[in-house]
């Protein structure tokens, strides 16, 4: 593990409040959290994860963690994809449903992309997880985002909560557990 405390930059309680719950499940990386206003560029979920986490590592000064979430319809070729907050706020849980209706499928998926900068100049390296589902009515306690619509598939239900974000950040966990035991023998 890095020797410095690793800042988790998001703004988002629910994304902080599942990191928190799926690190408590093993050996925990050291988190801290920071809301700050990190601008978001336009481009592909790589692109995007890269220029936001390489923003938050010259603002806090240290080894930083962002994450991007998207949600994907197959229809539309990945759209809404990382723009899903934006149209979640103006559509609204009906509002995405009827984005697809007159398509052929209501197939979708949930990318949730961590990033990890060592510091300011190191370029960030990403780590991926995908839930494969399909858009529903909405369903569920309506507690965080988009979840009430999105149904994962082979579950059936609409709260999966930890598979996207789980996955990626097994990958997280073990690439700076790899580093630490490389790098410094910490
Ligand atoms: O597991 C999830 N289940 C349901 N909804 C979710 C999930 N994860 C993110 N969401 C929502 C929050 C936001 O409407 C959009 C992602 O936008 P995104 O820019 O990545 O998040 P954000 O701006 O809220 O926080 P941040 O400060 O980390 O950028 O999808
Ligand atoms: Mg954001």
């Amino acid at each position: 593990m890095p020797s410095e405390r690793l800042v988790f930059v998001t703004g988002n309680a629910g994304k902080l409040n599942e990191v928190r719950e799926i690190l408590a499940q093993g050996e925990a990386i050291d988190i801290e959290s920071r809301d700050l206003d990190l601008p978001e560029i336009q481009g592909t979920t790589q692109e995007i994860a890269l220029e936001k986490c390489r923003r938050a590592a010259e603002v806090i000064g240290g080894p930083v963690i962002t994450e991007d979430t998207a949600l994907c319809f197959e229809a539309m070729n990945g759209l809404p994809g990382p723009y899903i907050k934006f149209f979640l706020r103006e559509l609204g849980h009906e509002g995405l449903n009827h984005m697809l209706d007159g398509f052929p499928t209501r197939a979708a998926w949930a990318l949730c992309t961590f990033a990890y900068s060592a510091g300011p100049g190191t370029e960030p390296v990403l780590f991926e997880g995908r839930t494969d589902g399909r858009i529903v009515p909405a369903r569920g306690p309506p507690k965080f985002g988009w979840d009430p619509v999105f149904e994962a598939e082979d579950t059936g239900l609409t709260k999966m909560r930890f598979s996207h974000r789980g996955r990626a950040l097994q990958k997280l966990r073990a690439y700076l557990q790899a580093q630490g035991e490389g790098g410094r023998g910490a």
